[in-house]
């Protein structure tokens, strides 16, 4: 028996005329709960068809706050809350109440964590991981196991995306089964680092949508699959066909051995800590003698710009969006690659900068190691986002 009211009939029509979906498909979505964890690039749009497609209930977990840099693509944000530096978790409710009001939302601003995971994901259906970091990753694989619930992951950066279905049935693999060991440090670049196209991660969360849908209303083949997507190829999707979980699996395997339980594990350490956000303060971190504030550049400017050489060593095409003025552009893996080639000048003083103060650490080591003691190497702690807070708040921030 249907309890679906007059106004669903007309709301979701155009779904329940399609063969193979139909009144029981809804049925089953009215009565499904998803939880959406990460209210960004890709939340955004799965939460935004999960809730149009009449979803039940859905929960959202986000500690953030809305910025600006967000709306080229979370696009249930806008510029109000972004001037507002509303929680993005309230944000996306706002937006999803508008698009439907029939559903229940669930609204968490909080950080997930080992010690909040099992509370704020239990009850639910499915999960879907949205968001951006190898720790969280974990994280949401191993309590989805331990929930017996299906694991909807997407990825996004740069041109390129992920979409994977985890724990799904009963020999799905999971994320551990996949990577049991985190990609070490360096190999792991965000999207305020790397960048990424809106259309990729609206593409990515999309995807994360119709898989849940699928999953939800009984229409998923039930195969593990990783789909790869290349925006600049085409066709941009490739898949790979996985194997079923694994049995040593440390998480999920019947002969893996789980060392200590979820809320005992430091998942950011096992993934190799947290990257330093160094900010503008002018404080120092790691050895003061190789450091400098963005304020201690712009003095030294000052007061003798012959003896201060500015090595800049992000991408060519970040350089062309602003750079500061006399410095040199040396992409990181150039200078990397052949660092007594760019060791020229008279300057006694060589400031290397980059967009936050990670990679012109480096690069200021890769310098020091083939430099004599007539030249100091510095780099400049925050990079170009300290100098655009301290020193010019002209300077663009992208
Ligand atoms: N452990 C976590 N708990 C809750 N939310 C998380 C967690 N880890 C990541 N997120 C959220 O996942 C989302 C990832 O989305 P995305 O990378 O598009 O946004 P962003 O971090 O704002 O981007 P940018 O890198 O440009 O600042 C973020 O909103 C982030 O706050």
């Amino acid at each position: 028996m249907s309890d679906l009211t007059l106004g669903d009939y007309q709301r979701y029509g155009r779904q329940l005329i399609l063969d193979g979906f139909g009144l029981p498909a809804q049925q089953k979505l009215k009565n499904a709960s998803v939880v959406v964890v990460g209210a960004g690039g890709l939340g955004c749009p799965a939460l935004q068809y999960l809730a149009a497609a009449g979803v039940g209930r859905l929960g959202i977990v986000d500690h953030d706050v809305v910025e600006v840099s967000n709306l080229q693509r979370q696009v249930l944000h806008n510029e109000n809350t972004a001037n507002m530096g509303m929680p993005k978790a309230e944000s996306a409710a706002l937006a999803l109440r508008k698009i439907n009001s029939t559903i229940q939302l669930d609204v968490h601003t909080a950080q997930l964590e080992p010690s909040n995971a099992r509370l704020l994901l239990e009850g639910y259906d499915l999960i879907l991981d949205c968001t951006d970091n190898a720790p969280t990753r974990y994280l949401l694989s191993d309590v989805a196991v331990a929930l017996g619930v299906p694991l909807v992951s997407g990825a996004a950066l740069g041109f390129d995306g992920q979409l994977c279905v985890y724990n799904l049935g009963v020999d799905g693999p999971c994320y551990r089964c996949l990577f049991p060991v985190p990609p070490t440090g360096g190999a792991v670049r965000s999207c305020s680092e790397a960048g990424v196209l809106g259309v990729v991660t609206g593409t990515i969360g999309t995807l994360q949508a119709l898989e849940a849908i699928k999953i939800l209303a009984g229409l998923h083949e039930g195969r593990p699959t990783l789909l790869l997507f290349s925006a600049l190829s085409m066709p941009p999707f490739r898949s790979i066909k996985l194997r079923a979980r694994s049995k040593t699996c440390a998480a999920c395997g019947q002969d893996g051995e789980r060392k200590g339980t979820i809320e005992e594990t430091d998942y950011v350490q096992w993934c190799g800590g947290a990257t330093p956000d160094f900010e503008a303060t002018g404080l120092v971190a790691g050895d003061a003698s190789k450091r400098v504030s963005a304020m201690a550049l712009r003095d030294a400017l000052k007061q003798d710009p012959t003896q201060a050489r500015i090595i800049d060593v992000r991408p060519r095409v970040e350089y062309g969006i602003c750079s500061l003025p006399g410095s040199t552009n040396v992409p990181l893996n150039e200078l990397v690659s052949s660092p007594a080639q760019h060791l020229t000048g008279s300057a006694s003083t060589l400031y290397v900068v980059c967009r936050l103060g990670n990679d012109s650490q480096i690069a200021a080591d890769a310098l020091r190691s083939v430099a004599d003691q007539s030249v100091r190497i510095l780099d400049v702690i925050g990079g170009l986002r300290s100098w655009s807070k301290a020193v010019d708040p002209t300077f663009p921030v992208y």
